[in-house]
């Protein structure tokens, strides 16, 4: 099958670059030249694990192109995706702008019959309003498709290949037949429904989810004060078939591009059809807290954080990934520079897209792990990268000044702990809790 991806960020190269890989012949086009520039020349301008191979295979074997020309990508296709950002507006609600704007770009280009297929996450009505644009600008024939997303970064190239399930929120077997053959090859798990069902089904799915993590957070914080361990809590509670074992880690809450926005997107939906979803309010809300948790613990071990060098361990939102939206890690180091702490960060990948980020001076940013430990008061772990799961807990000490470990992704397990003298807090585990330090002054 011969599509344009339009939008050639983590969702569109992903999914771009896995079409081409299993047959098709795929154009991405993006309307950031210099993007495209450094795709033409076989370079990712994202990091996710096992992209740049097939990127580089599939542009040598002709069947994936890069292009900043839409005319061109709408022209040569009968199939175009629209993956462009559906980021926050002020109130929560989703901005549509760039989605809106590609429909009216591709409406203007049509040749013949096209199916367009939505992947980026919009909000129900959106695919009618896709139409009405169209059908403003021209008489050729047409379909809209909505077909969610629901790759993680960091896993996306193994999301794509083998999706839990393919959604596909269509009006006619026309366009059924068509998206339903590109997606064969990847799963035989795909739910035909209705365009509104579609896209209601990627906002609840998120928002359950992100209720998951708040709900175990919420745990966690009770653990910490009756004395339970919620990492055999979660275990506990996931091996009971209708909990599952996922998402169910406690830590400084989910962060990223997506869950904090479609949330607080599925809170307007709800609203402004007159619906209060009050639980979604309350799991926002729970998230937003968590992230601060970790200070608390900061101060309860050292008390006022002025003048005290504090090491952040992790920038990005989660691991395996450089992308730095919405990270707890900026909330976090926003809130130590008020407090007067000197922080010294360090992230294996997201450092310099965290530097752009943050929209404040006063870090210093470390080459190595252990650099930004150096003399440090104490350590936050914010993403669990592996570099840091692995660090030796002994020589982590011997380069601190007080070997204070806050552990925001709960990832050292008793065996480590129990080999260091580390003044060690996590979340929800106050078994784990080691040493004062009173020991230390
Ligand atoms: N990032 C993720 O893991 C996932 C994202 N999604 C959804 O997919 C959508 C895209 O998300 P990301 O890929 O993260 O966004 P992104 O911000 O990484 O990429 C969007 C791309 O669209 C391009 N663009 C914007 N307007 C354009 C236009 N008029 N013409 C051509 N290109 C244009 C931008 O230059 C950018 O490269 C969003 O709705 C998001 O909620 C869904 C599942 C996973
Ligand atoms: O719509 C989207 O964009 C995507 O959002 C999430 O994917 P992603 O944001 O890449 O990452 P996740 O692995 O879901 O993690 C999100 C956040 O939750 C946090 N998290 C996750 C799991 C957990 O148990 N605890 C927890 O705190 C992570 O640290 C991270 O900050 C969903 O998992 C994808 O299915 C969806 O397609």
């Amino acid at each position: 099958m011969k599509l344009t991806v339009v939008g050639t960020g983590y969702v569109g190269l992903v999914s771009g670059v896995c079409f081409s890989e299993i047959g098709n012949n795929v154009i991405c086009i993006d309307r950031d030249a210099d993007k495209i520039d450094r795709l033409k020349n076989g370079e990712v301008p994202i990091y996710e694990p096992g992209l740049q191979e097939y990127l580089v295979n599939n542009m040598n074997n002709g069947r994936l192109e890069f292009s900043t020309d839409i005319k061109y990508g709408v022209k040569e296709s009968d199939l175009i995706i629209i993956a462009v950002g559906t980021p926050s507006l002020p109130n929560g609600e989703a901005n549509l702008a760039f989605v809106e704007e590609v429909a009216r770009n591709i409406a203007v280009e049509m040749n013949g019959y096209k199916v367009i297929m939505t992947k980026s996450t919009v909000p129900v009505g959106t695919n009618e309003r896709i139409k009405e644009i169209i059908c403003s600008i021209t008489d050729h024939p047409f379909d809209v498709v909505s077909v969610p997303e629901f790759l993680r970064e960091g896993s996306a190239v193994k999301d794509t290949f083998s999706p839990d399930r393919v959604v596909i929120g269509v009006e006619n077997k026309r366009a059924e037949e068509i998206v339903s053959e590109l997606h064969k090859p990847l799963t035989d798990k795909v739910v035909v429904t209705d365009i509104r069902s579609a896209e209601m089904i990627k906002y609840a799915s998120n928002a359950f989810l992100a209720t998951k993590i708040s709900f175990i957070n919420e745990i966690a914080n009770i653990c910490d004060k009756v004395g339970a361990d919620v990492s055999n809590v979660a275990k506990g509670m996931g091996y009971d078939k209708r909990i599952g074992p996922h998402f169910l880690n406690a830590g400084i809450g989910y962060g990223g591009s997506c869950f904090p926005k479609d949330t607080d997107a599925l809170i307007q939906i709800a609203g402004n059809a007159d619906y209060d979803f009050k639980l979604l309010k309350a799991v926002v809300d729970v998230n937003k807290h968590q992230r601060y948790n970790i200070l608390d613990k900061l101060q309860q071990v050292l008390g006022n954080l002025n003048g005290k060098k504090i090491a952040i361990w992790g920038l990005a939102f989660k691991p395996n990934t450089d992308d730095v939206r919405d990270a707890p890690a900026n909330e976090v180091i926003t809130e130590l520079l008020k407090l007067g702490a000197d922080v010294s960060a360090y992230d294996p990948i997201a450092m310099d897209n965290f530097k752009k980020s943050l929209d404040q001076d006063g870090v210093s940013w470390s080459e190595t792990a252990f650099e930004a430990v150096q003399n440090a008061d104490a350590v936050c772990l914010l993403t669990e990268w592996d570099e840091f799961k692995e660090a030796d807990l002994n020589q982590l000490e011997a380069a601190m000044r007080f070997p204070v470990l806050i552990d925001g992704r709960n990832v050292f397990t008793q065996e480590q702990l129990s080999e260091s003298n580390l003044i060690y807090h996590s979340v929800g585990r106050p078994r784990l809790q080691q040493k004062e330090l009173e020991l230390y002054v």
